[in-house]
């Protein structure tokens, strides 16, 4: 086991043993290794098999203390099987920790894993908003010092900005904490966790915005629950669970809270059940309020004529008014919450996009994407390109055709666009892009950059790539000229998440790309009249 105090006392510059070897690992991981090593979690390490099956299964490691997920590391396959440590790097590559390998374990699906406790060799750099990423010790030992206060301290963790509804809860919760027998405050201190990617800014900003309506002795930390497939899935954060709330539960006990208030959008976590599996702290529900119209105030449900009550903007109507540059209502959220968020998910007109258009060699990919960056050009919006055969000759010069490669070919052209995304740019791409896989991760990273992604899949059968043959490679293709030919003796997987299918079989190219740009205007990623 590594003691607290032998984790704390990392040296700069160390670097860990020079031969072992080295692992950046996946972002769930990185996540669950920060928060070890904050002392945010009651753990040493990483799990062995038994602990994680335990806990998988009953919600409880082997010695009996309820925890709700499996704090795991898994490994690519190659990683030396008989190291006895292993050094953990950041995504740059900079030594974070060293893993003492106590077990090398495979899952039921066969991925290797690595155990064994791990100690710190450099405080993490990496990750956005470091600043506000304080330990859980730090938190605790401001309290102290500042406020020598031990009453109750109500955790908040969010991943969305708190409108209206949920800044009331937090207030009526926090007052009635104070109110509680024993108790010699007027109200319990609030510390907002913001839940956010570790490389990702999320709502941090806009959660941020509400302070002023918090109560005055809020405090805010910045952390990454593990949790990163579901926070991929929207901008105002993924689905909470029982087991990340509960998670959330002992995060928040580290910290020094004795309450946790989940804010998760219109359905919160199911807290009775929450509560049946003993989490360090007790998960509050909160009374739901509700806007009454008549009288034009917030009041708890109880207190409001069910006829009156006004239903809360969902995420997607919340998503649907910023992305077509409308103001949130004031009833809604506070003004300067609204305006934060309209920063941070600008009007579509303003936002990046990557308009991806994907079919078969010959579909009229190229023709069409020309003729729309002319259009998205007209429109006033800076555009650039990204062809499939000039991408071949520059960014991506030496690439084969084999299913890996062509999948660093997508996964280049999605990195440029995600990045001229992130300030805004529109970029048109127009590779084959085969596979489904490649054209989601482009789509993740465009979104993960604060932008749009949009699919156009130019459905252009097979047969008439073939009959136009343009450069006459389907011909040599079929003479065995070129193996790996996509249609021919290579995969093209059709997608079933294209946002535009166009038909080019009886349209001529200029109206395949007015209907491409017609849907780009509708969407509100372009102005409705040209500059
Ligand atoms: N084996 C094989 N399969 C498919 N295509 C081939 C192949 N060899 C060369 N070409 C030419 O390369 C163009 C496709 O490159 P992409 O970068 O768009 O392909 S991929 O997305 O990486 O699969 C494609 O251009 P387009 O016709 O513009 O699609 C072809 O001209
Ligand atoms: N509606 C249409 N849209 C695009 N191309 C079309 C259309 N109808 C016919 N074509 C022809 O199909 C060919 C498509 O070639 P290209 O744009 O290079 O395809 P890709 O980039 O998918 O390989 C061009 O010769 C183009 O004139």
């Amino acid at each position: 086991m590594v003691s607290a105090e032998r984790r704390g006392s990392a040296s700069d510059g160390a670097v860990g043993r020079p031969d072992a070897p080295v692992f950046t690992p996946g972002p769930d991981a990185l996540a669950h290794l920060e928060l070890i090593l904050s002392g945010a979690y009651p753990l040493p390490g990483f799990m062995t098999r038994e602990q994680a099956v335990s806990v998988e299964r009953g919600g409880r490691l082997p010695d009996g203390r309820p925890w709700p997920v499996p704090v795991t590391l898994p490994v690519p396959a190659d990683l030396a099987a008989d190291t006895d440590t292993v050094v953990l790097t950041d995504p740059e590559g900079a030594p974070l920790a060293e893993l003492v390998v106590a077990e090398r374990w495979e899952d039921d699906r066969g991925r290797p894993h690595l155990a064994g406790d791990v100690s710190l060799l450099r405080p993490p750099t990496y990750g956005v908003l470091r600043e506000l990423r304080a330990t859980p010790a730090e938190v605790r030992a401001r309290r102290d010092l500042e406020r020598g206060s031990s009453g109750p301290l109500l955790a908040v963790v969010t991943d969305r900005p708190l409108h209206h509804r949920a800044l009331h809860q937090i207030r009526a919760e926090a007052e009635a904490l104070g109110r509680a027998p024993g108790v010699e405050v007027d109200r319990a201190e609030v510390l907002v966790l913001i839940d956010t990617g570790l490389e990702e800014e999320g709502m941090t900003a806009a959660v941020l915005a509400a302070r002023p309506l918090l109560p005055p002795r809020t405090s805010f930390v910045v952390c990454t629950l593990p949790r990163a497939a579901d926070r991929v899935s929207g901008p105002f954060g993924g689905p909470w669970n029982d087991r990340t709330v509960l998670l959330a539960a002992h995060v928040a006990a580290a910290h020094g809270a004795t309450h946790l208030m989940v804010e998760a959008g219109e359905r919160g976590p199911d807290v009775e059940r929450v509560m049946a599996r003993r989490p360090p702290v007790t998960v509050l529900d909160p009374e739901p309020w509700r806007f009454d119209a008549e009288e034009g105030l917030w009041e708890s449900l109880t207190r409001v004529d069910p006829v009156r009550a006004r239903r809360d903007l969902t995420d997607d109507e919340v998503e649907t008014e910023l992305a077509h540059g409308r103001e949130l209502p004031v009833w809604f959220t506070p003004a300067r919450v609204g305006a934060e968020l309209a920063r941070l998910r600008p009007a579509r007109t303003r936002r990046g996009l990557t308009v991806f258009f994907t079919g078969l060699s010959g579909s009229g990919k190229s023709t069409i994407a020309r003729g729309v960056r002319e259009g998205i050009r007209r429109s006033g919006r800076s555009v650039t390109l990204l062809d499939g055969d000039v991408v071949r000759r520059m960014l991506s010069h030496g690439l084969t055709f084999s299913r890996q490669d062509r999948e660093l070919n997508i996964r280049r052209i999605g990195y440029v666009a995600a990045e001229i995304g992130r300030h805004g740019g529109v970029t048109v791409c127009a590779p084959i892009a085969p596979y489904a896989r490649g054209r989601a991760e482009v789509r993740a990273l465009a979104e993960e950059a604060g932008g749009d992604f949009f699919l156009v899949h130019v459905a252009t059968p097979l047969e008439v790539c073939e009959a136009r043959d343009r450069k006459g490679l389907y011909a040599k293709a079929r003479a065995g000229e070129i193996p790996e030919f996509t249609g021919i003796s290579d995969p093209y997987e059709e997608p079933v998440d294209a946002d535009l299918v166009v038909d080019t079989v009886d349209t001529a190219p200029a109206d395949s790309v007015a209907v491409v740009l017609s849907a780009l205007r509708a969407g509100g990623w372009l102005p409705e009249q040209d500059h």
